[in-house]
């Protein structure tokens, strides 16, 4: 099913909403409203009479593990109540408990028809390669990995879907999505989302995360009792908020999560910014569960006050550190803690990253309750399915290294469709530059960076995952969550400042099981970055060359003015990573976590890092997030 702006504009169904593309632009520059103060507009011309909607209480299977009111009255259909009947959609409009059916601004409204998403995969690119995407997977690569869990009682893992009674229906779009088994952090994660309680989990890249948020969600509204959402006014009431920090991802997190929910009654839709609002403003009217979101677009729909958070139950941050990082926290803090939503203890909140730095721990801490730390493998950590290789190259090298290495891969057939090459640069300039030299040699190459429309960025994705442009020049907007099949090499031409970005960069190869590629030129500019790379590669297994020994052994640690703490220091494969267990960061110990000293490798976080994370505000810096 086509989701996204370019999509539509390539259906040519959006030339009636070309209006509203600046809105997010505004909003992002709107002032913070403080807590005690702000109203959301829907709510001040109220009349004082009318009553908010109460949130309505989530089918918590362990009422004991949510404060009081929490999961509300025993009866019903209550997970551990009892046997659960399927809720699985038994024909359209037929009979079916909660999530919005036929409700106005929740499920799918009666005349509309459910297109089916998984049409798709038969009809673009899967049909070129081989269809046995998932099963395939190698799930030995993923049985030794360490697993810790903290927090009070928490809930045992599962081996098998089957073990989960996650509904006939959800059951059917996890066959029909081809996964067998679950992933170590669906195992994990699964049964205790789906025990009510607040998460927080590190699991490494290509590993399962977005199914292991969305199947507790989706089958939560379903068992869920009926939304009592307001008639009348044109805002939404959705019960589930996804939030990721870049648009692409979002649109992917939105195309799976419609497979997870297909023929469920639950409805997803997508805002990001970049795009006509008016469309999106109209796929809300007709009725959402689920919405995905980037923060600067949700923003801008709440101050219309065309959204409303106020029945949220679910909430999920994919990518949850870097939403927590310094260029998102404000905006994050002011959707989850200054408007309307649902309190934390009321509502249910789960956090997944790849990577989890302890200060940013700490932050996130500030919207869950009571919740469990779940770490599969070192928080932080690359997976060993990913070859990692470091070479020496000056900066006038690079070019003709990098053509040197596509040159190499032709000759061993690593190319083309099934091997597709992503290339990350530091700066859009760079990435517009290199994909010229490369397409001006014989190498067909596209772009995606901040200066590029949104129209741009999703057709260059289109025509690199398709194949028809099998290399991919991008800044740190495609780092993070881009679930691309086949690519085959990640190339840091120019690496990043944090070790926690070049762990996300690999991680676009090597996923699901599948081995990939890395190669990074690295030369005296990255200095700061030589130790914790020489020490992530030696826990990954990978072969560190001596020269980047030597490097590491002379840089200060963490004093490159980057994000570069590795947890814990010194190379401990695998220990306690959840903060609440270092006493250096147990509250009012540790300080000012943003203040530079904070006794985690004394990086500093605070401290600028130019061209971090490709976006904010530095000289030259990409801003390409949202
Ligand atoms: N149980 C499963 N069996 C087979 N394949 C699976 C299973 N769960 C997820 N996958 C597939 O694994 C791939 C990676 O999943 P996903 O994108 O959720 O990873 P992730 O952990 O979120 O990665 P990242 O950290 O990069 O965001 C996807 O193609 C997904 O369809």
């Amino acid at each position: 099913m086509r989701t996204s702006w370019a999509d539509s504009v390539a259906n040519a169904e959006s030339s009636a909403a070309a209006t509203g593309s600046s809105a997010s632009n505004a909003t992002a520059a709107a002032p913070r409203h403080a807590r005690s103060t702000y109203v959301p507009p829907h709510l001040r011309s109220r009349p004082s009479s009318s009553e908010p909607p109460a949130p309505a209480p989530v089918d918590a299977p362990s009422a004991a593990s949510r404060p009081s009111g929490y999961g509300g009255s025993a009866g019903g259909n209550r997970w551990g109540g009892g046997p659960v009947r399927d809720l699985g959609r038994p024909g359209f409009g037929g009979s079916r408990g909660g999530g919005g059916w036929n409700s106005r601004t929740g499920g799918w409204d009666r005349r509309e028809r459910e297109v089916n998403p998984f049409a798709n995969d038969d009809e673009t690119t899967e049909a070129a390669f081989d269809d046995q995407e998932n099963t395939g997977i190698n799930f030995d690569a993923y049985e030794d990995i360490p697993v810790e869990t903290s927090g009070e009682n928490v809930p045992p893992p599962v081996n098998t879907f089957a073990e989960i009674d996650l509904g006939n229906a959800l059951n059917e779009n996890i066959r029909r999505c081809k996964y067998v088994k679950p992933t170590p952090v669906q195992r994990h994660a699964i049964p205790i989302s789906i025990g009510g309680r607040d998460l927080m989990a590190c699991a490494q890249t290509g590993s399962g995360k977005t199914a292991a948020f969305c199947f507790p969600i989706i089958s939560g509204i379903m068992r869920g009792p009926p939304a009592q959402r307001p008639r009348g006014a044109r805002t939404v009431y959705p019960l589930a908020l996804i939030l990721s920090p870049t648009r692409e991802l979002s649109v992917q997190i939105n195309e799976e999560a419609r497979k997870f929910a297909y023929q469920t009654g639950v409805r997803v839709v997508v805002a990001y910014g970049g795009a006509p609002i008016n469309q999106q403003l109209r796929d809300l009217e007709r009725g959402v569960d689920i919405l995905v979101a980037t923060p600067g677009r949700l923003v801008d729909l709440l101050e219309r006050a065309r959204v409303s958070l106020q029945m949220i139950r679910y909430l999920a941050l994919d990518e949850a550190d870097r939403m927590l990082d310094m260029g998102f926290e404000p905006q994050i803090r002011k959707i989850v803690e200054q408007m309307d939503m649902s309190p934390r203890g009321v509502r249910q909140t789960m956090l997944f990253s790849a990577t989890f730095p302890k200060e940013i721990q700490r932050l996130a801490s500030d919207f869950l309750s009571n919740y469990i730390f779940l770490a599969v493998g070192r928080v932080g950590s690359s997976t060993d399915l990913i070859i990692q290789r470091v070479e020496f190259v000056l900066e006038s090298d690079k070019r003709s290294h990098l053509m040197d290495l596509l040159h190499a891969q032709k000759a061993n057939g690593v190319h083309g469709k099934q091997a597709l090459t992503l290339v990350f640069v530091e700066t859009k300039k760079g990435a517009d530059s290199l994909e010229h030299w490369l397409c001006m040699n014989g190498f067909p190459a596209t772009t995606i960076h901040g200066d590029r429309t949104q129209q741009e960025r999703e057709y260059a994705l289109r025509s690199f995952k398709s194949g028809a442009t099998p290399i991919l020049v991008a800044t740190d907007v495609a780092a993070r969550g881009l679930d691309i099949p086949h690519v085959a090499h990640v190339v840091n031409f120019d690496l990043p400042n944090d070790i926690d970005d070049y762990v996300h960069r690999i991680g676009r190869t090597g996923r699901a099981g599948k081995t990939g590629l890395a190669t990074a030129f690295f030369n005296d500019g990255n200095l700061n970055l030589a130790r914790p790379l020489a020490e992530l590669m030696q826990e990954s297994n990978q072969e560190v060359p001596a020269w980047l020994s030597r490097y590491a052994a002379r840089s200060s640690y963490g004093g490159g003015g980057g994000r570069n703490r590795r947890s814990g220091g010194g190379g401990a494969r695998f220990g306690s990573r959840d903060f609440r267990r270092d006493s250096t960061f147990s509250r009012g110990g540790g300080g000012d976590y943003y203040g530079g000293g904070g006794g985690y490798g004394g990086g500093g976080y605070g401290t600028a890092s130019p061209g971090y994370g490709g976006g904010y505000g530095g000289p030259g810096v990409t801003s390409a997030w949202d």
